[in-house]
């Protein structure tokens, strides 16, 4: 086997790939991927998904366009369109990124297999070449986990690897999982005309929220949706073109397709840690400092792979940290991870940042929560809107903001201003107070939020 050495060698081409800049000219660089260029985000994830969510959003407010006095109707859902539209501009992105660091990058080597270790910072291409490199990241991302009796099912199952190229779109859809993918692709389905079931283990959809923005966001779901709680998979089997999920519960649901969206497994058993003196904790998150840094001396690792957060902004943050940190080894950064926010892209949409309403309560002696519906503030009556509600919760007496989760239209933006609030140590009455709100926008359900505390 031919060996070669790096200064730089990185393992994935997601968030990893993001890494190498103008900075990292005068160093040779080695990434390897395993699969399509540019990772999980932009070719199954975030952007193809959000894509696929606009159009459902589309079809949703022709199907509620009557309430606003707009009588219309759904002529027809073309799906293959929609799937053109969103992998036709996607797919040139991951070719093109692929063909720069190929054609463009001359200090980048781009290795095409599957990367493993085979001592401290010396890695097996997979392609027939070994290397060596002064410094690794380990950006190897995360993978669906299929629970067993799917796995060994030998039912045909799609993950979110497939779902958004389906030839057709199903007649009815079964989810395995409750959670962010589970949510997001049951709005994306439903909204176009598929007839979706979700397996749900426990008593909600999305558990991991405030318990009071998943209940109701599981109250609304069961209107729209067929949601099947306290159930758990115990065998699936094919019936013709149909696939058949046998439930604890006794009952069996029937579906044209069954997506499964149980969580995401970190890749980094596939690597050979061990050989590289680099740990895991017990969930399989390689371990990693507040510089990022391995347990292996000048090797790094960042995003789904190490993360305690498995979002494309965490990852871009522990990437940007990493970046920096190759590059100056006396003044290291370390990472940010006070007040990580996130949103699932639903109906309605869910948006959240910092303490549940129940962890507040456990850590901090005096709280007070104010709840505020859309439908007080002029926006609200606009959209007709009676589900939203906007919760913060602060800490009485000093006004300091704990955490904050919206249920509801566009939760994903209005919630910035609490993030941004809660990231820069102001009070619920620094931001109620210091700015405007424009008037009648629909932030002032935020800004009735925060004049609604009792502090
Ligand atoms: C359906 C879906 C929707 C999502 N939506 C959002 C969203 O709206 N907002 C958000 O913030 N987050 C979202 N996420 C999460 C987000 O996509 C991830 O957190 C993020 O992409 C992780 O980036 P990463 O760089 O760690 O891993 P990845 O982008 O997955 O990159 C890892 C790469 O490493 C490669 N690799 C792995 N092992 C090896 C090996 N041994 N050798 C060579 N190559 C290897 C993989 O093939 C992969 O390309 C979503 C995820 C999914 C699945
Ligand atoms: N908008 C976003 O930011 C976004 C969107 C999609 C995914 N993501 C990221 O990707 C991660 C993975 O998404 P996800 O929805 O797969 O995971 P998740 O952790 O959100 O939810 C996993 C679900 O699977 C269920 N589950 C686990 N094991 C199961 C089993 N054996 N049988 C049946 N159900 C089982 C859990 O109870 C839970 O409902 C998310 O946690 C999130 O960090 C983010």
């Amino acid at each position: 086997m031919t060996e070669k050495h790096y200064d730089v060698a990185i393992i994935g081409s997601g968030s990893g790939n993001t890494i190498v800049d103008h900075r990292f000219a005068d160093k040779s660089v080695a990434i390897f991927e395993e699969s399509t260029f540019g990772g999980t985000c932009i070719n199954v994830g975030c952007i193809p998904t959000k894509m696929f969510v606009y159009a459902s959003e589309v079809a949703e407010m022709i199907r509620k366009s009557s309430r606003y006095g707009v009588d219309s109707h759904i002529d027809g859902v073309r799906w293959t369109d929609i799937v053109d539209r969103v992998f036709g501009r996607i797919d040139p992105i991951a070719v093109g990124g692929e063909k720069y660091r190929r054609e463009g990058s001359p200090n980048v080597t781009l290795y095409s297999g599957h990367a493993s270790f085979v001592g401290p910072r010396r890695i097996d291409t997979g392609t027939g070449e070994v290397v060596t490199a002064d410094q690794v990241v380990i950006a190897a991302g995360s993978r669906p986990v299929i629970p067993d009796v799917i796995a060994d099912s030998g039912v045909k199952y799609h993950t979110n690897d497939d779902i958004m190229r389906l030839p057709e779109l199903p007649g009815r859809l079964v989810i395995v999982g409750s959670g962010y993918i589970a949510a997001e692709f049951a709005h994306i389905f439903s909204a176009l005309g598929s007839q979706v079931t979700i397996l749900a283990r426990k008593d909600a959809l999305l558990r991991g929220l405030d318990t009071e923005a998943s209940k109701h966001f599981t109250d609304l779901a069961q209107k729209k949706w067929d949601v099947r709680l306290h159930v758990n998979t115990v065998g699936a089997r094919t019936e013709g073109e149909k696939v058949v999920v046998s439930l604890s519960d006794g009952s069996e649901v029937h579906g044209d397709a069954l997506l499964v969206a149980a969580g995401r497994w970190p890749n980094g058993d596939g690597l050979n840690l061990d050989a590289a003196g680099v740990e895991m904790h017990d969930d399989g998150r390689v371990k990693v400092d507040e510089y990022q840094r391995t347990t292996a001396e000048g090797v790094f690792a960042l995003g789904d792979v190490s993360s305690p957060y498995q979002l494309k902004h965490v990852a871009n943050a522990e990437a940007r940290v990493v970046q920096h940190n190759l590059l100056n080894h006396g003044a290291l950064r370390t990472i940010d991870h006070r007040f990580v926010p996130s949103a699932v892209f639903s109906d309605p949409q869910v948006a959240m940042v910092g303490m549940t309403e129940d962890e507040a309560r456990d850590s901090v002696s005096d709280i007070t929560v104010k709840v505020q519906n859309y439908s007080d503030v002029a926006y609200g009556w606009a959209m007709e809107d009676h589900e939203g509600f906007c919760k913060v919760i602060a800490e009485r007496g000093t006004g300091r903001l704990l955490g904050a989760h919206i249920v509801g239209a566009q939760a994903s933006m209005i919630i910035q201003p609490l993030i941004q609030a809660m990231s820069f140590g102001q009070t619920a009455s620094d931001v109620a107070h210091g700015q405007y709100w424009i008037h009648p926008a629909l932030p002032e359900v935020v800004e009735n939020a925060l004049l609604g505390l009792d502090i």
